[in-house]
């Protein structure tokens, strides 16, 4: 039987994930690739593989997207893993260079930074550009907040802005897959989301981060009502901009 192909993010953020899958007969029927968000959601896009964990803000660049899965990548308030990072005080950015591993924070930066601090900002994806703040997401923002005057953690801000919960990734189809599959699957997420203390466990060393709580307490994994909302929401907000 031909494998499912898989593209999952390669941060700290989905190793409950992969721990799950790892751990579940579903394996199996995978073909596993992990990937940056962007590449994910370019695999998904480009038919490279059959499900993503993407970026949500991708998913109407999907064809026939189907969200399939009870988890995604969350929060509820503060994430501590987006950011916008700024040595000016918001209402002082007047240029911004982008995260080019992210889709949603990107958006999410020019989405909160419009609407919810109301100011006028030019962004970038020029990475040797000199800009008065960036958007940095994943583990690359581990240890890096004193590094920065200002820090912006994205999730608290779109709590403050919207009163809701944040869904960043979600694991989208772009064709029917078989509903045992599914049920499977996502059985296996489960795995790795009730046994975050025996991955924190086998983890390598973690500096500028408490993992603990990180994995714990700051990501949220379930895919709710408020979640799903939230990302309609932010869609909304994007193509508005
Ligand atoms: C919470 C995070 O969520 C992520 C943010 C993403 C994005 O900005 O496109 C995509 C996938 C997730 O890894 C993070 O990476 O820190």
């Amino acid at each position: 039987m031909e494998k499912i192909k898989i593209s999952a993010v390669s941060y700290t953020n989905t190793k409950p994930f992969i721990y799950g899958i790892q751990h579940s007969p579903v394996l199996e029927q995978i073909d596993l690739s992990l990937d940056i968000p962007s590449d994910c959601a370019k695999k998904l896009i480009e038919n490279q593989v059959d499900v993503g964990l993407i970026p949500v803000a991708a998913i109407p660049f999907v064809p026939n997207a189907e969200i399939i899965s009870s988890f995604c990548i969350g929060s509820v308030g503060a994430v501590n893993s987006v950011f916008i990072f700024s040595d000016v005080a918001v209402n002082e950015i007047k240029t911004v260079k982008l995260d080019p591993q992210s889709r949603t924070s990107n958006n999410l930066a020019k989405v909160l930074l419009k609407n919810h601090f109301k100011v006028e900002v030019a962004f970038t994806t020029d990475q040797t550009a000199n800009t008065d703040a960036i958007v940095l997401i994943g583990d690359r923002t581990f240890g890096r907040k004193e590094d920065f005057n200002f820090v912006c953690d994205m999730g608290e801000e779109w709590m403050k802005f919207t009163g809701l919960p944040f869904m960043y990734a979600a694991w989208v189809a772009n064709k029917p897959l078989h509903e045992s599959f599914l049920a499977d699957f996502d059985k296996a997420l489960a795995l790795g989301i009730q046994n975050i203390p025996t991955v924190i466990e086998q983890l390598p060393p973690i500096t500028g981060i408490d993992i603990s709580d990180y994995l714990h307490d700051k990501l949220n994994f379930e895919l709710t009502v408020e979640k799903i909302k939230a990302k309609d929401l932010f869609l909304k907000y994007i193509a508005e901009l």
